[in-house]
């Protein structure tokens, strides 16, 4: 199935000169929607997770679905303030500005083996911050696994010292 056709092209948004990946035709289409929760299972190598990670917001999309057929946790990494108990935090760089990110310090024990997920890896900027507190809580990154990655901005490179699967490349 072509995955690519239901990935819309959105010029200028959120600001000028950003081309917007909207995946939510892809969402919508019940086939495009499982096939690509089937692809993202299948670009899992070691499937003994305990936990996956979504990133907020489109991060929480996929990673719930992933969780249940990996028989693992989902943990929420949310923007900061969002969270109620004691939080671990990092500052990122992201393609439009800066945030902060955030995870309940309890969320991870030492030793997990944890699954990140996104739905898009453009400069990493996310996905590294997220590799950082996923590493100062003690968990063990087995895979970082996006729907996409925009090659252009090299956001790999960030996250060269963990294996990293996309589904779609642009
Ligand atoms: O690789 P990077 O340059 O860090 O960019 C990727 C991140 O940007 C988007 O999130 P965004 O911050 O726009 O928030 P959203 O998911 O709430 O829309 C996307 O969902 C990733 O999380
Ligand atoms: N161009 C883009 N489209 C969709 N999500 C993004 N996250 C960062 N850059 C993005």
């Amino acid at each position: 199935m072509d995955l690519y056709k239901y990935i819309k092209d959105v010029p200028d948004f959120p600001k000028q000169g950003v081309v917007f990946k909207d995946i939510t035709p892809l969402l919508s289409n019940p086939e495009a929607l499982n096939f690509a929760t089937t692809s993202l299972l299948n670009s899992i190598e070691n499937k003994k997770i305990d936990k996956v990670i979504g990133i907020e917001s489109r991060g929480f999309f996929f990673a719930p679905l992933l969780a249940r057929e990996l028989n693992a946790g989902f943990i929420p990494v949310r923007k900061s303030g969002k969270l109620p108990s004691k939080v671990a935090q990092e500052t990122y760089d992201l393609e439009y500005g800066t945030d902060t990110l955030e995870i309940h310090e309890d969320a991870i024990s030492k030793g997990d083996k944890v699954l990140i997920h996104d739905d898009v890896l453009a400069t990493g900027g996310t996905a590294e911050a997220v590799c950082k507190l996923i590493e100062k809580l003690g968990g063990e990154i087995v895979q970082c696994n996006f729907l996409l990655e925009l090659d252009f901005l090299q956001g790999s490179k960030k996250l060269s010292n963990y294996k990293v699967t996309s589904l779609l490349h642009y």
